[in-house]
């Protein structure tokens, strides 16, 4: 398969590397990553070890492939998806962090599969990445129910060694993974602790609370998630990771822009269409917000 990972920072090169023991890859990087691959290929350390030699390049758009992974930060979706209308893809996934298949598939015209990723991963320097902890990448059809494009794509990454699943019920999955992180990231971002602590503190509390927040959005959207069960993955995600620090308190500690727009945002703004008013995110993503304007971020 010629696959084009647009976006090739900690994630997408750690994936496109693995694909490209099998796939024809293209990563679309920013130099001095870029130009490193193209020189000397790549290396993955950690918990998956191998040399990988994809093409690399800064060019955005231009590019003929079967399938797009989307791998920039969620609030780099839209000029993705713009850069991506004028590429001859057969379809395009996500395995962003928040709810971005809906930007990719308001501007593109080509299939757009939903997909999550538990792998870690960390960009160390130009052409290399850590992987660190070996996850599953679950994709599907976005609205759910049987995909042979899904099916295609999943055989693919499994082709390449890639623990994949494919799933039927990925707005369901969507739903309980962006209610996971309204409670978990932003939360986590805001005190400034490790995962682990909301396990007992006053911030599981509001975990809870924005988790079940989303649930109830979810279900405005038709999507059956009961608050039961969005507050029970919130817990099994804290046991599971309560050594690390979430992705947005990555992001605030090293002062840069976060997701909060995509995830606690999102949650927010889908709510309001429905009439429906979300404080305990509202309230978050006013913090979070007020923090990279209080930092000069963009
Ligand atoms: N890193 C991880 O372990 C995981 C990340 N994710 C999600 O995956 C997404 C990506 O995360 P990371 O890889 O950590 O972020 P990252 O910031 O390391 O990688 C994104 C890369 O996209 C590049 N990029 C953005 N716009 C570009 C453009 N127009 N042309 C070329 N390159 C461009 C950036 O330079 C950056 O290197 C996020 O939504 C995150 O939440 C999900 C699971 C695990
Ligand atoms: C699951 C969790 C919360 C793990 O830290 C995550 O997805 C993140 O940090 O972005």
């Amino acid at each position: 398969m010629r696959i084009l990972v647009f976006g090739a920072g900690s994630l997408g090169t750690l994936v496109g590397g693995l694909l490209a023991s099998v796939h024809d890859v293209t990563l679309v990087a920013r130099d001095p990553h870029a130009a490193r691959v193209s020189a000397a290929g790549l290396d993955i350390v950690g918990a998956e070890s191998a040399h990988a030699s994809p093409a690399a390049t800064t060019a955005e758009s231009g590019h003929s492939a079967d399938l797009a992974l989307v791998t920039v930060k969620s609030f780099d979706t839209a000029r993705a998806a713009d850069a991506l209308a004028d590429c001859d893809v057969g379809a395009v996934l996500s395995l962003q962090n928040g709810l971005t298949e809906e930007t990719l598939a308001a501007r593109l015209d080509d299939p757009v599969l939903a997909g999550t990723a538990t792998y870690g991963a960390r960009l160390v320097e130009p052409g290399r990445v850590e992987c660190t902890g070996v996850g599953r990448i679950v994709l599907g059809a976005l609205d759910g129910g049987p995909d042979p494009l899904a099916e295609r794509v999943g055989k693919a990454f499994r082709d390449a060694g890639i623990n994949t699943l494919v799933a039927t019920d990925m707005p369901r999955r969507r739903w309980e993974k962006l209610a996971v992180n309204a409670g978990i990231n932003a939360v986590t971002a805001l005190s400034r602790v490790e995962n682990g602590a909301l396990r007992s503190s006053d911030a599981n509390d509001l975990a809870h609370r924005a988790a079940r927040e989303t649930a109830r959005v979810a279900r405005l959207e038709r999507v059956s998630l009961p608050n039961r069960v969005a507050r029970e993955a919130v817990d099994r995600v804290v046991e599971k990771t309560a050594a690390n620090r979430s992705s947005m308190l990555q992001d605030v500690a090293a002062e840069k822009r976060t997701e909060v727009d995509a995830i606690n945002g999102a949650v927010v703004d889908i709510a309001a269409e429905h009439g429906f008013e979300v404080p305990t995110n509202r309230t978050l993503a006013a913090l979070l917000r007020a923090w990279e304007r209080g930092e000069g971020i963009h």
